[in-house]
């Protein structure tokens, strides 16, 4: 029989509803008295082991001998690997607690869990297509009021919350416009109009390493570690972090009561990720930086946080430290932009980024191939935009591996003194009327 203090132990776990409590409140670590700087702090966590395993070991296991009390029973609920892994992201969130699950979507799942019929979500018009395709579910299926806006105008999503709003989901920079939404600014009045709102931010184009949408307002940040946190395309991963502790409850008891939490494996390749998550990023957005100058100079429009001419360019840099690595243009032209992704040797064609390797994609045919055609035209999602989501390879080959597919698909001139974007006709600004050449 367990002793009495070993069941006090377990019922002081308890929640009223007799809900299982998380095995770990996630403290921050390493505790050093003061904080290092961001780089620093991806590299050293206190593992805390008992034979002094220099890394965190993988408990590749589903359960845990022993009886109540203990602070492990069953994967589902906690495992050490993965605890280590969410203490270690909150302190690099900023966060008081952090929730690992098994994709970006899952996280995206959990938070909107709490969601009752009637409630109201206020959110973009500019969203990842698996985004959207959730919330168009729960719309059409859970009784959710959802109302897509212009989110770069905080009048327009004033006018949209009211005392219902339950939710404002917001992404920043958006996928794939690069639209830059004000953090601060929503969350204050989404706060005003409705003081038990729940603001999330979808940190994923920018990670904890630029940006810490909790420090600005927000309720929740959360991402899909499967791009930038992890950097190798090799684990699919959702991250979730908060600072109010009964949200973290709410979204444990999810995890638990769904069995969505990442795996000890993965858990543990993620941790490896984030070790060299500064490196990487610094490397992938100087090279970003020089192809998105690149197509500027001939003549493309380009959007890209870090150009001056993107013109959210103060907003974006009052929030963020970095302007990432993924940057859009457009062509014109749904087949020139085809030929253009089909000619790249070194940028492969595949969806997500956040990878090593660079990669191109046209987002109307793939990542945001789930969003309604008429849908994506009334949202001016122009159907000849290109992705770039660029990696850590030396820029000299990237620029010229890019060089090269725009001249073999006919997208510029050459002149004397190097080429030009080909100017396609029946182009109308930014939403263009795309023509399809022969
Ligand atoms: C901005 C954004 N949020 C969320 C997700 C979902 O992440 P995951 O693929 O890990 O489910 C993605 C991509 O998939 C994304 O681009
Ligand atoms: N077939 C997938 C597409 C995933 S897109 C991944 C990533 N977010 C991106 O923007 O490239 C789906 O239907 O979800």
């Amino acid at each position: 029989m367990a002793a009495p203090n070993a069941i006090a132990n377990a019922m002081s776990r308890l929640d009223l509803e007799g809900h299982d409590l998380p095995p770990s409140p996630a403290p921050s670590t390493p505790s050093n008295g003061r904080r290092y700087a961001l780089a620093t702090e991806l590299v050293h966590t206190n593992v805390g082991d008992q034979h002094h395993a220099a890394n965190m070991p993988i408990y590749q296991t589903a359960t845990f001998h022993g009886g109540p009390g203990q602070q492990y029973d069953y994967t589902r609920s906690g495992n050490p690997t993965r605890t280590h892994l969410e203490n270690h992201l909150a302190k690099i969130m900023n966060a008081n607690r952090a929730l690992v699950v098994s994709s970006g979507m899952g996280a995206c799942d959990v938070i909107t869990r709490i969601l009752k019929p009637g409630d109201e979500v206020v959110t973009g018009d500019d969203l990842y297509g698996g985004t959207n395709r959730l919330l168009t579910y729960m719309k059409e299926n859970g009784g959710i009021i959802v109302k897509h806006v212009d989110t770069t105008k905080l009048d327009t999503v004033k006018a949209a919350l009211s005392d219902k709003t339950a939710m404002v989901l917001l992404e920043t920079p958006t996928n794939p416009l690069i639209k830059i939404i004000d953090i601060a600014g929503i969350s204050t009045a989404a706060h005003e109009a409705s003081p038990n709102a729940v603001v999330a931010v979808d940190n994923t184009m920018m990670s904890p390493y630029l940006q810490n949408p909790l420090d600005l307002g927000a309720d929740v940040t959360y991402e899909s570690g499967t791009k930038y946190l992890s950097g190798h395309h090799d684990l699919m991963a959702g991250v979730i972090g908060v600072n109010n502790l009964a949200l973290g409850d709410k979204f444990f008891f999810m995890i638990n009561s769904t069995g969505c939490g990442l795996a000890p494996f993965d858990s543990w390749l993620l941790l490896r990720g984030i070790k060299t998550l500064a490196v990487r990023m610094e490397k992938q957005q100087a090279n970003t930086m020089a192809i998105a100058q690149f197509l500027e100079a001939h003549g493309f429009k380009v959007r890209y946080p870090g150009l001056k001419s993107h013109s959210q360019y103060a907003l974006h840099w009052s929030q963020a430290r970095g302007a990432g690595a993924v940057l859009s243009f457009e062509t014109g032209s749904i087949a020139l932009s085809e030929r253009i992704v089909e000619s790249t040797k070194l940028f492969g064609i595949s969806v997500s980024f956040g990878c090593v390797n660079s990669l191109i994609s046209m987002p109307c045919r793939m990542s945001h191939a789930s969003i309604d055609p008429a849908l994506r035209k009334e949202r001016a999602l122009p159907e000849d935009i290109i992705r770039l989501c660029v990696g850590i390879e030396d820029i000299n080959d990237l620029v010229d591996d890019l060089s090269q597919a725009l001249v073999r698909a006919g997208a510029v001139t050459l002149t004397k003194d190097g080429f030009v974007a080909r100017e396609v006709e029946g182009e109308t600004g930014t939403t263009k009327q795309v023509v399809d050449e022969p």
